[in-house]
């Protein structure tokens, strides 16, 4: 039997933390598994139960502190999680074999990670081989809709990720909260965009120059079909239902689950509001 995992990327502070809390309190509420295992060598504290810690294999802190590794904070993480690629045998020994257990993995937000360096594909690689169905779930802060050239630069991230990594893919916007009134209108134009008209209305000095380039990553992300965001209000659960059932879908959970029992004490998928029936 398979088992599932959520690998949850992007850039610095956009809310992968807060997101994978989220998504272990709604399964909690609705009596499903989210092991949450912090997969960030620099993080320092959790508002979720943590279920693993790379920082219990290497932390950022002890590689800057290393006279002999002298590293700053950036390269410190690369060197963390090189060694964590090394050391993909301690990972084992931390994931329970469990048929159907849920994974949250909350990466770091470095953009290396998932551009250049192999260490996140050697990660998939590793958890497919041990029978993981695995969905990229790239946050993007809804800060970035300010202006559509940073947005684009988002979506220019989450598109590396995906081709980097070659597994389901599902961008979520988060801090919808904090949304501007007048941003708040504009939002479908941003979940759902259609890029070309969005580039081709940027105005900024000496955009004339570079249309023909807007248009050409314009189609780019087109192409690969990634334009889609699914918006995350933390504080409502219709919303943080629909975001899990994509990643459900996207990863086929649910399929192959066991039925309950009816009085729904075995811990397993409960019949409940998150759309599935598991009979
Ligand atoms: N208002 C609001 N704040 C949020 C939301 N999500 C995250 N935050 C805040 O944004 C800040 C960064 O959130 P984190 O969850 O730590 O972000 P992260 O992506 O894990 O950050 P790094 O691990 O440092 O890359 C925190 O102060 C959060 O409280 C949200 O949906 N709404
Ligand atoms: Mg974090």
């Amino acid at each position: 039997m398979p088992k599932y995992a959520q690998l949850v990327m992007g850039p610095a502070g956009s809310g992968k933390s807060t997101y994978c809390s989220t998504i272990q309190k709604h399964c909690q509420a609705s009596r499903r598994t989210a092991k949450v295992f912090n997969l960030d060598p620099a993080a320092e504290a959790f508002d979720y139960d943590v279920y693993g810690d790379v920082r219990e294999l290497i932390c950022v802190d002890d590689v800057m502190e290393d006279e002999d590794l002298r590293y700053g904070p950036n390269g410190g993480l690369i060197f963390c999680m090189e060694y964590f690629a090394q050391n993909f045998d301690w990972l084992d020994e931390q994931l329970d074999d469990v048929d159907d257990d849920y994974f949250v993995f909350d990466c770091p937000g470095q953009i290396e990670l998932y551009t250049h360096i192999p260490v996140m594909r050697q990660l998939v690689d590793h958890l497919q081989n041990r029978d993981f169905r695995i969905c990229g779930v790239f946050i993007i802060d809804s800060q970035f809709m300010v202006e559509p050239s940073k947005y684009v630069s988002g979506l220019l991230s989450a598109l590396s990720a995906m081709v980097t990594l070659e597994i389901p893919h599902v961008n979520v916007m988060t801090k919808l909260d904090i949304l501007s009134k007048s941003a708040r209108r504009r939002l479908d134009e941003y979940l759902d965009p259609d890029l070309q008209v969005l580039l081709a209305n940027e105005k900024m000095p000496g955009s004339s120059k570079f249309s023909k380039l807007n248009a050409c990553i314009a189609s780019l992300i087109d192409n690969y079909g990634l334009v889609k965001f699914f918006p995350l209000d933390q504080s409502d659960e219709d919303s943080i239902t629909d975001v899990l059932l994509q990643i459900d879908l996207a990863i086929q959970y649910g399929e192959d689950l066991e039925p309950d029992d009816p009085d729904g004490r075995d811990g397993g998928m409960a019949d409940d509001d998150d759309g599935y029936s598991d009979t």
